[in-house]
């Protein structure tokens, strides 16, 4: 209990005793009730001044024991009551007093309405003099409790949501449901949550959201808004703008073939430029300044480049009829990218006679639009190890080498191999061949086209195989693992002497072999080689520049991250959903994902399916999601050695979902987005029967 709420200054009185004893002990204290003891000093109840003055006044004798006018169920208090507790006590019972007893039910004191008064006075006076200091921070203040009611809330707070923040602070949590959710965790972990740059009206803010305990009891949620200052401020871009003006102002004067540079902050807008920079977009300095460089320069690399904060090194490109090489710098502060420095080498290369380049320059942007669905862009994480692989992925897009990604199931490769396609800025198409999806007959005549009447169903007047068509783009082949070894030796003769012989023709074919090769397997690749089963030599062709994408539970970090990116996702589709419950988020974060990205995408589109008021909760999700505590976590894997067969936990979720589909191959097949010829080989592979 608080300090000074007990009132130790009592006395007590044996049951024995006489109703003149009563009296004299009120007669020397302000309390309201006496508490009465047995012989051995336990409480037996207490005594009431109103009814010692009603037994006198019906005439009962001052030597009367006061036994038959006891309260023997009294309320009581111990030790540990907070205030608050009292109070709300005292106002549910209507009393005015209480005794407090120590856990052998001795009592220790009393309390009365004067005493808590003068606490929450107290209390009070420093929580005014706190809201004063916190109507001083620039900061917006709010707090809550776990009803979404509120306690209390500072002007900066009402300004940043500029609506009148009444009592229900759940229209503010529905109406921004980042900051609902922030608060849900915080209330449901008891710890603090927090978030960078949540944009709020015109505000940018970081927000906090901290719980509050009253004796180790969790009380409320404070959320705190503070409102982050413009890029300028909080960057030291300001101050490299100025140096970088000064130096090049000087390199302006005294060299009159200087490359163009210019220093654009993280949102890519123009800060500075040189003479140079200006003559090559044939605008002034006023201009130029507060421009896009994306604008200026629609290129995809670049944005990429600058998303990624990796160096550009000597880009080809051709700036309106202009040849240049860009090269380009990321400025950090820390681990924050701040801004970057372009270096364009234009003077002495070339220029075009426009009539001839806008054609090929609009043509390449629209293929690249049209032939790949997804960019770097779209991969969300903000954990290392997928920051990493998006910089590995982006440094092997722009070189010529075959790319083997490797990864689990739905962990995305495929999305990584469109990332490529579109960072190598290539002119020809994405063409995709699924490896294990495609009968071995059949895949032969997918890669290499075949001869009109090559076999049976063969289309009339041959048909061109993927490696011409992907001539100048990109040849994405997935689950190259699954390829079969007479398949593999083809495509070995094609990567290395670049010539193959559509089927049923005897006519030899040379390409060029202008097309990046990417590759994907959710297998142990160096399993099957080790096996006999994938030829070593096709292994080190196309290992050139591998990348493995971490499974979703080594990167948890990112799944709120991806929850809310799918949830767009979803609602862009036609649902219209609003979030998960903290509930359901807890378990969606606590559960191994082996499907990955895949299974939390197909675990969002039945919640989204099942929920009627927007939120995905609990019991809108899987069985093994939401009896996570029935499950070990090794549930999931298969057991493995270095050498396993299985991928990590496919047979698991392929028999899982299975189940969940009630046998109904067609529909677990669509939950895997996965085709049914897919299925039936894993079925096959894993000797999975149904019943
Ligand atoms: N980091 C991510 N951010 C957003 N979406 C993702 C991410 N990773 C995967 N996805 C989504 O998850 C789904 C599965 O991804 P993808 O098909 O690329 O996986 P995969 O590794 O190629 O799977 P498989 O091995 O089964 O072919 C896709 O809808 C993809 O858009």
């Amino acid at each position: 209990m608080e300090e000074a709420i007990t009132k130790s200054d009592f006395e007590s009185l044996l049951i024995t005793n006489s109703l003149n004893t009563a009296l004299k002990t009120f007669a020397k204290t302000a309390n309201g009730i006496i508490p009465i003891i047995n012989n051995d000093g336990y409480l037996e109840g207490i005594l009431t001044k109103n009814r010692v003055i009603q037994a006198l006044a019906n005439d009962n004798q001052l030597d009367q024991p006061i036994q038959p006018f006891i309260n023997t169920n009294p309320i009581c208090l111990s030790p540990e009551s907070t205030s608050s507790e009292i109070r709300f006590l005292f106002l549910k019972h209507s009393i005015s007093h209480a005794p407090v007893v120590n856990s052998q039910n001795q009592p220790i004191g009393v309390i009365s309405t004067p005493h808590i008064l003068k606490r929450w006075q107290k209390r009070f006076e420093s929580l005014q003099s706190q809201l004063k200091v916190i109507d001083k921070i620039d900061a917006g203040f709010v707090t809550v409790n776990e009803q979404m009611k509120m306690i209390a809330v500072n002007p900066i707070a009402r300004g940043i949501f500029q609506t009148d923040i009444s009592y229900d602070f759940s229209h503010i949590t529905e109406r921004y449901p980042t900051i609902g959710q922030l608060i849900k965790d915080t209330i449901y972990y008891k710890k603090e949550f927090s978030k960078q740059r949540i944009k709020v009206n015109e505000f940018s803010l970081l927000i906090q959201c901290i719980p509050l305990f009253e004796k180790n009891k969790f009380n409320s949620v404070m959320l705190l808004m503070k409102k982050l200052p413009t890029e300028e401020k909080y960057t030291h871009i300001s101050n490299w703008n100025e140096k970088l003006r000064t130096a090049l102002e000087v390199t302006d004067e005294i060299d009159p073939f200087a490359d163009a540079i210019t220093l654009v902050n993280k949102e890519g807008v123009v800060k500075v430029v040189n003479k140079s920079f200006c003559n090559l977009f044939s605008s002034s300095e006023e201009e130029i300044i507060g421009e896009s460089i994306f604008d200026k320069i629609p290129d995809l690399n670049i944005q990429e480049a600058f998303n990624l904060g990796v160096p550009l090194k000597g880009l080809n490109r051709l700036i309106g009829t202009q040849k240049s090489l860009i090269y380009s710098n990321p400025i950090k502060d820390g681990n924050q990218i701040i801004g970057t420095i372009f270096k364009i080498i234009y003077k002495g290369l070339e220029k075009i006679q426009s009539d001839v380049v806008k054609a090929p320059l609009l043509q390449k942007k629209e293929q690249n639009i049209s032939g790949t669905k997804y960019s770097f862009n779209d991969i969300i994480g903000k954990s290392t190890s997928i920051k990493e692989v998006k910089k590995e992925a982006f440094v092997s897009s722009q070189s010529r080498s075959t790319v083997l990604i490797l990864g689990e199931n739905g962990t995305g490769k495929e999305l990584f191999a469109h990332g490529i396609h579109v960072a190598s800025s290539r002119s020809g198409p994405f063409i995709k061949v699924n490896c294990a999806a495609i009968p071995d007959e059949l895949l032969e005549a997918e890669f290499f086209g075949y001869e009109d009447g090559a076999f049976t169903g063969a289309k009339r007047g041959g048909k061109k195989g993927k490696f011409e068509l992907a001539q100048q783009g990109t040849l994405f082949l997935d689950e190259i693992g699954d390829m079969s070894l007479s398949l593999q030796s083809k495509l070995l003769r094609v990567l290395q002497e670049k010539e193959f012989e559509p089927v049923g023709s005897n006519r030899t074919i040379q390409i060029q072999m202008n097309s990046k090769i990417i590759t994907a397997t959710n297998q142990n690749i160096k399993y099957l080689v080790k096996t006999g089963r994938f030829r070593e030599d096709l292994y080190y062709r196309i290992n050139v520049f591998p990348l493995n994408i971490p499974p979703l539970r080594e990167r948890k970090e990112d799944i709120p991250l991806i929850i809310d990116f799918l949830i767009e996702r979803l609602n862009h589709e036609g649902f219209s959903l609003k979030g998960v419950t903290s509930e359901s988020h807890a378990s969606l974060i606590e559960y191994n994902w082996p499907g990955n990205v895949r299974e939390l995408q197909n675990v969002l589109e039945r919640g989204a399916n099942l929920t009627t008021d927007g939120y995905i909760d609990i019991g809108h999700l899987p069985n093994d999601i939401r009896n996570l505590e029935k499950h070990s976590h090794h549930d999931y894997l298969v057991s493995h050695d270095d050498y396993r067969t299985d991928t990590r936990g496919e047979k698991e979720l392929i028999i899982n979902i299975l189940h969940q589909a009630q046998g109904n191959k067609v529909k677990a097949s669509k939950m895997l987005g996965r085709s049914r010829t897919w299925l039936y080989k894993k079925m096959d592979k894993y000797n999975i029967i149904l019943d």
